[in-house]
């Protein structure tokens, strides 16, 4: 088409005050600069000198990293869309789009959630029949498969309804959330019916989900339900395939007669010793199976919790595609990730604010932003692996897939395509769709695209185009950001780096942005050195920083000033709060020192062949009380993790350096006087850290610090004769709560070789005094015991015997973070699980020496008279010592040769 009166699609502006940012950056790079040539100067000879050392370094990994984030801030553009245009152009020839949604976990992804995220999709604005909307199941779970039916049905009401009165959002639940209120009267009438359907529906899926049954009615009439005859487990079946809406067939048509957009369900093969390749093969399956259906020339990848918010995305993203000058380059256009559950001041700091509004947009001033897996809209060709030429013309009008065959027929002959094998010696994975064995496998891919050629583009219209979910605990925060962390460094080391492969291929703006996220797990060494260094120098009283008087002090100052004012006033630009900000700043250390550790940990183990590709997903629904403290911003500490030790651990040093601190200075003013950059460090660091010893010491509520295992004093109990008992009582504050007792009964000494035979009786009861635990005529025992509910626990001795007997227990009480991570989850993460089994292997060995110092005590007292004890007493100590010692020598050694077990959803 000829440039003359060619009015473009989209268009792009540069982002204003961009010669103020770089001054700004440059003074920041000149102060950083100083702080190098301070550190270098400075070394010292003796005090301090590793230390010193250790903040060099930190230092220059900083002042490096800050300058490859610069590449994302240096060039920032937004671009907007002219879709009156597309729609005089093109409005006869839109292109067919597909959108695919991925579940894989019906109780962590809710039936009923997917559905609302399906029906969204379905209510485009755009023309149904040009849709096709694909659900890939892999939990191939028959509950969500009856949703996706009981939405199909709903969707032929729900659709004209969002059509003829325009509604926003399409998502049911959150429409219906938000409108209480109607003026039209039409429409008052016609949204009390609509709403009336749709309860009833979530009723049907909720209770379905609920007993997980489907009714029996529906079983006999939904042929496709046969498909589970076969199934064995969410880890090795068939594939299942059922095309609910058959967008070729005349009769699918919605209550007003208008043609419904074509639906598929999906659940691709499974077999246990056939990697799945997680999200990656899930989509592969779908782009293969898609393109014998509706074969749309553009896909949308959402996540199943990502509803679309904007109906009009569809049109925005094709004025990228379709613009006659500039479109033929772009591969493709990701929009922002936004969520729906953010609260005021954001404790998790889960928005993901300044990635959103500030560094993408930088990115796009450099060939585009990284694909980032929801939200995106590719061409069909170059997801599939096509190069980019520049005399490529995208065919929009495709040749609609002709066939006699009837739906079924279809379905059966496409299930080849989503079978295990059908991939074995094809490029599927590598050159040909999206790429396998990265745990961020859109960043890998996207990055692949742009290496090829291609562009990308960023949207980020003001009414967000999709919201999601994000995590709402402190551990899925952590434990998601280590995936991502981790699979952005694996990409920098893996063939395709963006560091050499990229080289030449995308523009070094690109590399950089790249980067920054490629290199997040590398600032866990800096981090950690900066909050345990200086906090350890100061309760020595050795300086580590310039005096206040000094001039050097004034490049420090100046760059945490501007750095810090810098971070902030992109915050509030972004649109946060300043306890949003301040939040922000707290898991970017926690960040740092546990999920970017962890993942570099585990980088290097992968590298060396010990551990493989996981995907731990992040739950879209909490419990209530969970709910409840993050609305109320209360930080959530409950279950156990070795993250949290990491962090409480430092929050303790830090506690402990100030509180020493403190004592000394009555003492010696004069030292501390020099050293006021520590003092802040530590200082902002105890406040930063708040919330850890408020949730160790303070809290009372299940979100608190969990306790771990700990003994408590031994108990003596003396039962006088036959028939009397002696109850003790203990709290289990949850479920997996463990109570131990080293049980020991022993007649009254002078009894001697006399011990009854007859022991004790013990008897647990539970909370609502049910008989849990029957134990009978024990004398030496050592009993363990997990509580299955919360509530206060009996244990109750009798003696039996006619003897006057001692009974002699220790208690252990807490919450092992192997129980508690295993019932949650069957694919813990290989490093953190073989971390739990040695803690948990810990205090087993801990058990075991006390258990063999009270047999000791026992066999000490019963031979007493022949005085033996100490020979006794000493041989089992020693006994226990070196068995503690062969079997920690043993774990730590299976630790590090045991190839680590495969874990996968
Ligand atoms: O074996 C799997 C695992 C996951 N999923 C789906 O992948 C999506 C993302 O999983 P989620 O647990 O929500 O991870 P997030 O960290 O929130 O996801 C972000 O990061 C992922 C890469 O780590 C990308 O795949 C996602 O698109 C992106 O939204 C969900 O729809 C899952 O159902 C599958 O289909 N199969
Ligand atoms: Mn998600």
């Amino acid at each position: 088409m000829g440039s003359e009166g060619y009015a473009p699609l989209f268009e792009t502006r540069r982002a204003k005050g961009r010669f103020l940012y770089r001054m700004f950056a440059a003074s920041m790079f000149l102060g950083i600069c100083l702080i190098w040539a301070y550190r270098v100067i400075h070394i010292p000879t003796e005090d301090g000198r590793w230390g010193w050392i250790g903040l060099l370094l930190a230092e220059l990994w900083f002042g490096l990293y800050w300058l490859v984030t610069q590449a994302s801030r240096w060039n920032p553009i937004y671009r907007s869309t002219f879709k009156d245009r597309l729609s005089q152009r093109y409005e006869k020839d839109l292109p067919a789009v597909d959108i695919f949604v991925c579940t894989a976990d019906p109780v962590i992804e809710p039936p009923i959630m997917v559905v609302n995220t399906v029906l969204s999709v379905m209510a485009y604005d755009y023309p149904q029949e040009k849709l096709g909307v694909y659900l890939s199941d892999d939990a191939g779970s028959e509950l969500t498969f009856y949703a996706l039916l009981e939405a199909s049905h709903f969707s032929k009401h729900w659709i004209p309804y969002c059509k003829k009165f325009k509604i926003e959002p399409r998502s049911p639940a959150v429409y219906f959330s938000l409108t209480s209120h109607l003026h039209d009267a039409d429409q008052a009438k016609e949204l009390e019916l609509i709403q009336k359907l749709y309860e009833e529906m979530k009723d049907r899926i909720e209770t379905a989900t609920k007993l997980g049954r489907i009714p029996e009615e529906v079983l006999m009439e939904q042929k496709g339900f046969s498909q589970w005859d076969s199934f064995s487990s969410r880890h090795d079946h068939d594939t299942i395939l059922q095309i609910l809406i058959d967008g070729r067939d005349p009769n699918a048509m919605d209550v007003e007669g208008s043609k419904l957009p074509t639906l598929v369900y999906l659940a691709r093969e499974k077999r246990p010793k056939h990697p799945h390749n997680f999200k990656a093969g899930a989509m592969n399956a779908l782009i293969r199976v898609s393109s014998k259906i509706s074969n749309g020339a553009i896909i949308l990848n959402v996540d199943c919790d990502m509803y679309s918010n904007n109906s009009h995305s569809i049109r925005d993203a094709l004025c990228f595609f379709m613009d006659e000058e500039k479109g033929q380059e772009i591969a493709f256009v990701q929009y922002p990730q936004n969520f729906q559950n953010i609260t005021k001041n954001e404790l998790y700091s889960s928005s993901l604010r300044v990635i959103s509004e500030v560094e993408f947009h930088g990115l796009d001033g450099y060939g585009g932003p990284m694909y980032i897996g929801t939200g995106c809209f590719h061409r069909r060709d170059t997801l599939c692996g096509r190069k980019f030429s520049k005399d490529y013309r995208n065919e929009w009008k495709r040749e609609s897939i002709k066939t006699e065959e009837s739906a079924h027929e279809l379905q059966e002959s496409l299930k080849n395509l989503a079978s295990c094998r059908y991939e074995g010696d094809t490029q599927w994975g590598n050159e040909m769709g999206l790429k396998y064995g990265c745990p961020v496998e859109d960043v890998i891919t996207g990055l692949s695209i742009q290496c090829l050629g291609w562009k990308s583009v960023y949207l980020n219209p003001a009414q967000k185009a999709f919201l999601g979910v994000a995590p709402t605990t402190l551990e899925q925060t952590l434990v998601q950001h280590k995936r991502w962390s981790e699979g952005d460094l694996q990409i920098l080391l893996s063939k395709y780096s963006p560091a050499w492969y990229g080289l030449g291929r995308i523009s070094p703006g690109l590399i950089l942005g790249y980067c920054t996220y490629c290199l997040w797990p590398l600032n866990s060494l800096a981090t950690l050195s900066y909050c345990i260094v200086p906090s350890l120098y100061l309760l020595h009283g050795i300086p580590l920083f310039p005096q206040v008087s000094s001039p050097w002090f004034l490049p420090f100052a100046y760059v945490i000033l501007a750095k810090y004012s810098g971070s902030l006033a992109e915050f509030l630009w972004s649109g946060g709060t300043l306890l949003g900000w301040w939040n922000d700043q707290r898991i970017w250390l926690f960040k740092r020192t546990t999920s970017y550790l962890f993942a570099f940990m585990d980088t290097i183990l992968r590298l060396l062949g010990f551990s493989e590709t996981s995907f731990i997903l992040t739950a879209k629904v909490a419990d209530e009380d969970v709910s409840q403290r993050y609305e109320g911003e209360m930080m959530e500490f409950g279950g156990s993790s070795p993250m949290f030790t990491i962090l409480a651990t430092l929050a303790m040093l830090n506690l402990f350096c100030v509180v020493g601190v403190v004592k000394k200075v009555g003492l010696d003013m004069e030292v501390y006087k020099t050293m006021a950059l520590q003092i802040l460090l530590a200082v902002v660091l105890l406040l930063i850290n708040g919330p850890l010893y408020q949730g160790l010491f303070l809290r009372k509520d299940n979100g608190k610090m969990p306790c771990k295992a700990r003994p408590r004093e031994s108990n003596k109990t003396d039962i006088s004769s036959s028939g009397i008992s002696s109850e003790m009582k203990i709290w289990a504050p949850e479920f997996g709560f463990i109570v131990i007792l080293v049980l020991l009964s022993v007649q009254a000494v002078d009894a001697s070789w006399h011990y009854n035979k007859d022991g004790v009786d013990l008897v647990v009861k539970g909370p609502s005094g049910n008989q849990i635990q029957d134990y009978r005529d024990k004398t030496s025992e050592k009993f363990e015991f997990m509580a299955h509910e919360k509530g206060l626990h009996r244990f109750c001795f009798t003696n039996k015997s006619p003897y006057h007997e001692t009974i002699d227990f220790d208690v252990y009480t807490g919450h092992f973070a192997y129980y508690d991570q295993h019932a949650k989850d069957e694919h813990f993460n290989p490093l953190l699980e073989q971390i739990s089994k040695l803690e948990e292997a810990l205090y087993n060995i801990q058990f075991e020496q006390h258990w063999l110092e009270a047999q000791t005590e026992r066999q000490a007292r019963v031979n007493d008279a022949m005085n033996r004890r100490a020979v006794y007493k000493a041989f089992y100590e020693s006994a226990a010592l070196i068995g503690a010692s062969i079997l920690q020598v043993y774990l730590l050694r299976r630790l590090f040769e045991r190839k680590l077990g495969t874990s996968r959803v």
